[in-house]
């Protein structure tokens, strides 16, 4: 029997005695992606607890749960919300692995998280892609980090093709990223993690935020991911009748319980065994989930017990698990009712069990529009490895290889470098914002402070034309990172997670790619002021001023990096700014480190800015400079000394003050990198 496409209630009312076939469209076959092998996950009673509150009262979210999730299949986990979907997901991901008890073995074998992180792709719910590229660059990233030097770049190009062509974004290949519509995105999240071709494909939520034909378009294409031997899992809140007949198998969760697991064909004639009959024209996903929240009454305890907490596995053409339920006449006399209707429709025998959506014919449903291009054949899930996609490049062994990452560090660090130097030069604030900032002030001081650098009467206003520059040299830089490294944190976390890159290289990229802007910047600023506020004309001073200055702004950008790196953008904008307080008042500047009670000296040595300060005043005071002009009668400052010795800088050491800032400098890099690993390993 055919019926119409979008057509859910007469399909529904035909539940029972159809089948659904999905008409190919022309075939897409992935020919170029490397081969990999098919991947069973099963997980034997799951426990997983976290201590919340100040008493560290121990909450078990999952309760020994039990489950296989097969190559081939897409996989829904479903439940109301609350009962632990993304905490399961998460646990089989490997991304959260602390709090965690029980067994999770891969084709038979007790799971190694580092072998499966290479099998598998997690794609969480925000997409967390990078706004500031095109599909192309996006996907060329993509490819140069989990590819590698495996294959050749034209190989590479045709593996993109390929991909895009099949997840119909070939058209929007030179599309920003932050151009394309919550679909689109959807799919370039998959295109991104399709390039090495993982065996295992977790979603969190794919079809949140879209609408029902995009939301059919992305499960089509999960369906055809599945279809090619891969395992599909996705957690989903409450798809439609007709997206729920396209996932192959279903586990529930109720109150961190399996209440169902197995076939979704299966969910409505096992819910009848326990007397819970769902209605005609009702979506059974919406069913399960209204039982699952107390709606029909008390079912959870009974439905855990049926299923033996996900221990049981429903299959058409095998027999439910027995249950006291099934003794209840009542439900007997319903079964048998459902029975006499089956047979009578399918004439499939007298087995309950053939009772499945399995004679509906629907046709055509393949995506339409900008969507998805590739064939969609749904079919019995039971033949193992159905011919399609990429069922043919499946290879039937585990990846033994040690390599962590699809390139080397190096590679990475070169790739991860050119991607956020592109970004870099594309954010406007990133870029024209600052340069601009740092001209206009430039000006702005060298104004102000106009020919004062030469003129004896007027050192203490070139002394806080010399403190203003750390100030401003320190504020801009800090803050930039504060505002932009947090936000760089999920993508992050998405991609480190996937392999596509070690920490260790995306952090010196990072730390490298600023560090050119930052310098011209800096290098621009100190060129207006130190002219215009006619500082000494050496270039030897020129050089030492610079260098001080340059070297603030690193280290102020380090501080930004580590606040950046250990927390949010909103305790950092504030924090960052007080913590360097204490700096600023004890630069030398406001109490000379003679008039420092002792017990307080200590603070000087920390204060990156009195050594910047201290630099720029050697710089300019120090080193034999001649006496200063005086165009009054009386200059007290008019002899550099003088004000070196006021500012208690006499036997300073300039070198002292490089060496200070480059240690300073490197030990901030080391422990916002500590930070930053602490952070995602404290997020698993
Ligand atoms: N770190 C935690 N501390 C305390 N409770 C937690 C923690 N993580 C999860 N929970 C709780 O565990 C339960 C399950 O959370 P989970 O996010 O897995 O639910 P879910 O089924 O995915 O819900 P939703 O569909 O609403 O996203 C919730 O009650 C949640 O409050």
């Amino acid at each position: 029997m055919k019926v119409d496409k979008g057509t859910d209630d007469a399909l529904l009312s035909h539940r029972g005695s159809v089948k659904v076939t999905i008409t190919p469209c022309q075939p897409k076959v992935l020919t170029h992606l490397p081969k990999r092998p098919p991947v069973d996950i099963a997980f034997t009673d799951l426990n997983y607890s976290v201590k919340e509150g100040s008493k560290n009262n121990v909450k078990t979210i999952l309760k020994n749960v039990s489950g296989r999730l097969k190559s081939g299949e897409l996989t829904a986990i479903m439940g109301p919300s609350g009962a632990g979907k993304s905490t399961l997901l998460n646990i089989l991901t490997g991304y959260k692995i602390s709090g965690m008890e029980g067994s999770i073995t891969i084709n038979g074998h007790e799971r190694d998280l580092s072998q499966f992180a290479k099998l598998s792709a997690y794609i969480m719910q925000d997409n967390q892609l990078h706004g500031n590229l095109s599909v192309e660059e996006a996907m060329n990233v993509a490819t140069a980090l989990k590819l590698g030097t495996q294959i050749s770049k034209q190989e590479k190009t045709q593996v993109i093709q390929e991909i895009l062509e099949t997840l119909g974004l070939l058209e929007h290949i030179k599309t920003m990223t932050s151009n394309l519509s919550g679909g689109q995105k959807k799919r370039l999240s998959i295109a991104l993690e399709l390039v090495n071709n993982p065996p295992i494909m977790f979603f969190d939520e794919p079809t949140s935020g879209l609408d029902s034909s995009s939301c059919f378009q992305c499960i089509s294409l999960l369906k055809c991911l599945a279809r090619g031997g891969r395992t599909i899992i996705c957690t989903i809140h409450q798809p439609s009748a007709r997206l729920f007949e396209m996932f192959d198998h279903l586990y529930t969760l109720a109150e961190g319980q399996c209440i169902y697991q197995g076939s979704t064909q299966q969910l409505v004639p096992f819910m009848a065994t326990l007397g819970l009959v769902c209605p005609s024209y009702h979506n059974p996903a919406s069913f399960i989930i209204e039982v699952s929240c107390g709606e029909y009454g008390d079912y959870v305890r009974k439905l855990v017990a049926a299923i033996q907490n996900g221990k049981c596995d429903i299959q058409a053409g095998k027999p439910f698990p027995q249950s006291e339920q099934l003794n209840n006449a009542d439900v007997d006399k319903k079964i048998n009712n459902m029975q006499t209707a089956t047979v009578s429709e399918s004439g499939q025998g007298n087995n309950i069990l053939a009772y499945a959506h399995n004679d509906i014919v629907k046709e055509p449903t393949a995506p339409t529009g900008d969507g998805v291009v590739i064939p969609i054949e749904l079919s019995p899930v039971d033949s193992d490895k159905q011919p399609g996609v990429t069922t043919n490049l499946l290879d039937d062994t585990l990846p033994t290889s040690t390599q962590r990452y699809g390139t080397s560090e190096l590679n990475q660090f070169w790739i991860v470098l050119k991607r956020t130097l592109l970004f870099s030069r594309r954010d406007w604030t990133l870029m024209y914002l600052r340069l601009f900032a740092h001209i206009l002030v430039g000006f702005l001081i060298g104004a102000l402070y106009y020919d004062i650098g030469n003129d004896g009467a007027k050192v203490l206003s070139n002394l806080g034309f010399l403190f203003f520059n750390m100030l401003f040299l320190m504020y801009t830089s800090m803050t930039i990172t504060i505002l932009s490294f947090p936000l760089e944190m999920p993508v992050l976390i998405k991609e480190n997670f996937n392999r596509w890159y070690s920490l260790r290289s995306y952090y010196m990229a990072i730390t490298v790619s600023d560090i050119p802007f930052q310098a011209v910047f800096c290098v621009l600023y100190v060129t207006i002021v130190y002219y215009l506020t006619s500082q000494p004309p050496e270039i030897s001073r020129f050089i030492m001023f610079l260098s001080a200055c340059l070297l603030i702004s690193f280290v102020a950008q380090s501080v930004g990096l580590v606040v950046g790196a250990a927390m949010n953008v909103q305790n950092g904008v504030f924090l960052a700014p007080v913590m360097s307080v204490p700096f600023l008042l004890f630069s030398g500047f406001f109490v000379s480190f003679d008039a420092i009670p002792i017990y307080l000296r200590w603070i000087t040595y920390l204060s990156y800015i009195r050594y910047g300060f201290e630099g720029t005043a050697l710089a300019t005071y120090s080193f034999g400079r001649e006496k200063l002009k005086c165009y009054q009668v009386y200059c007290h400052f008019k002899s550099p000394s003088t004000t070196l010795e006021e500012l208690d800088m006499l036997d300073a050491d300039f070198r002292l003050d490089i060496i200070a800032l480059i240690v300073i400098f490197l030990v901030l890099r080391v422990s916002a990198f500590l930070f930053l690993r602490w952070k995602l390993m404290s997020q698993r």
